[in-house]
């Protein structure tokens, strides 16, 4: 059984106008596959996430998780966003079990604790959001998901936020949770080496309208090294197929002003896309 998207589009409409963010998207998700989903700003990974997640509706096509058509939200599919959403008042054991309301106690506490140790979070069940470093707040968010044993877990940009050594440390604590629990994983991100880091395999999007350009299977030994030779090649492969996608963005960003060696002067060297170009 797996997660299929098929043929699924979404057309918004802006300031009276449809705008169509998705065309046609078809995937099929294997159980416990890491799936990302990579491209440039824009090109629909949210909106599409959204759709798995039941938060948004598709315009057309549909997804379904084991045979059964997404109509909203469930429990079945956990989310996990780039702001971590805590409740300020509560502690991170209480935030954990406030997702478990309704079950015993006892049974909240027990399932929390698990989660928290997963994350390795254990010594800090006491303390309140506010003391926790922005590493720690995404962790209890995930402990959070995970709680409620989703089949899916849903990830828009966990770790957008945060600087590159926490980054890359959730990169490694991520791999272990997943090889741990063996959820299936649908991770948006708009950048590379992450997405080579983290996927089994990753699904390249492109923008106007929002689509599939290409798949990649990703199957080099965890953990990744950046020094690696086919991680580097792999990277490249990617920015390469991207590199028109990325264009297409900054020119319709920059208009007249675009000028395309000041381009790849400020977007030529690096592997992560922004949010903002
Ligand atoms: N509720 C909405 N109403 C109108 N347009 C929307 C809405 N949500 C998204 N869009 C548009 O759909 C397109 C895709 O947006 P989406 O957020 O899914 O892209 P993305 O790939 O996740 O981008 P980013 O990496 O910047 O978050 C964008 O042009 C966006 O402005």
């Amino acid at each position: 059984m797996a997660l299929q998207i098929k043929g699924v589009s979404k057309t918004f409409y802006k300031q009276d106008q449809p705008f169509q963010a998705l065309d046609n998207i078809n995937l099929i998700v294997k159980t416990g596959q890491f799936v990302s989903l990579l491209g440039p700003s824009g090109c629909g990974k949210s909106t599409l996430l959204n759709i798995i997640a039941g938060l948004e509706q598709a315009t057309a096509g549909e997804v379904v998780l084991d045979g059964k058509k997404v109509e909203g939200p469930g429990p079945e599919r956990g989310v996990v966003f780039q702001e971590p959403a805590l409740m300020p008042w509560l502690n991170v054991l209480e935030n954990v079990m406030f997702a478990l309301k309704g079950r015993p106690k006892e049974e909240q506490k027990k399932i929390a604790l698990e989660h928290l140790k997963l994350v390795h979070l254990s010594k800090f069940i006491h303390s309140y959001p506010h003391e926790l470093s922005g590493g720690m707040r995404q962790r209890v968010a995930i402990a959070r998901a995970l709680a409620m044993n989703p089949q899916v877990l849903l990830m828009d940009e966990p770790f957008g936020a945060l600087d590159e050594q926490t980054r890359m440390m959730l990169h490694r604590e991520l791999t272990y949770i997943w090889m741990h629990t063996k959820k299936t994983i649908v991770f948006v991100t708009h950048n590379i080496r992450e997405a080579v880091q983290l996927s089994d395999r990753i699904v390249l999007m492109g923008t106007r309208p929002g689509r599939i350009i290409k798949e990649f299977e990703v199957n080099l030994p965890r953990p990744r090294q950046g020094t690696d030779p086919q991680v580097a090649e792999l990277e490249e492969q990617i920015m390469e197929l991207l590199g028109v996608e990325i264009e297409k963005v900054i020119r319709e960003e920059m208009g007249d002003d675009y000028n395309s060696q000041k381009a790849a002067l400020l977007y030529g060297t690096h592997r992560d896309m922004g949010s903002h170009i």
